[in-house]
């Protein structure tokens, strides 16, 4: 099996970006949801942007953002991938992909079977479908270092691109893409040292453990 892709999501500063970079990550998430104790402000987006060029692709994560708000971020970030994690519609999503030429990938919250099963309905209308926990109603709707059963994948054909989030961390991640075959691993929490606090040692023992898989 190859080693999965692997994005590390929230990072807000220069030298965990520099730490995610020298760890060899495939992909880096910056959030653009204020709510978010990642939330990038757009000021800062473009001197985080400049420093990825040539290494490491970058992913924006909204929550039911509006056009104004994505168009902003794809011109300040210089985004690679959108990604949406809160309850955009499969319109929504083509609709995106459309107007900014970019992939769409789609988070997916799963807490049993049925919401593996409802994952279909993505099939065609995203690039790739991000499996991630489902949070309890009133917080964020991702990044809460929460695991789901990852046994519920059994029941994922594979019929697109996926790939696995919630509550990896550098000590379960290579049991996890054991168990479920992930192409992609995509963690936030599990390289943090406090909410929104990346940690470079945690980023780079992440990625270790993710490619020893
Ligand atoms: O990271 C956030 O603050 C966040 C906010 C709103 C939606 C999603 C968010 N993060 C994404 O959630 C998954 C799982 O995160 P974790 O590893 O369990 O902390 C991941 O894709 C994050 O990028």
């Amino acid at each position: 099996m190859p080693a999965p892709a692997i994005k590390i999501c929230g990072v807000t500063t220069p030298a965990i970006l520099d730490a995610v970079i020298a760890a060899r990550a495939d992909h880096v998430g910056f959030v653009f949801f204020a709510k978010s104790p990642r939330h990038v402000p757009l000021r800062d987006a473009p001197a985080l942007a400049a420093r990825t060029e040539g290494h490491v692709s970058r992913v924006g994560l909204f929550v039911d953002a509006d056009d104004a708000m994505i168009a902003e971020a794809v011109a300040a970030a210089r985004l690679d991938v959108l990604q949406l994690h809160g309850e955009e519609s499969p319109e929504r999503a083509a609709q995106l992909r459309a107007r900014h030429g970019l992939p769409v990938w789609k988070a997916v919250p799963v807490a049993s079977a049925a919401d593996v099963a409802r994952a279909a309905a993505w099939v065609g209308a995203v690039d790739l479908i991000l499996f991630d926990a489902k949070t309890p109603k009133g917080t964020l709707p991702g990044g809460m270092g929460l695991a789901f059963d990852w046994s519920l994948l059994a029941g994922w054909k594979a019929r697109a691109p996926w790939g696995l989030a919630g509550g990896l961390n550098p000590a379960n991640v290579a049991e996890a893409v054991r168990l479920t075959g992930a192409p992609l691993v995509d963690t936030s929490s599990g390289v943090e040292s406090a909410p929104g606090v990346k940690d470079a040692g945690l980023v780079a023992a992440f990625c270790a453990a993710a490619r020893a898989a």
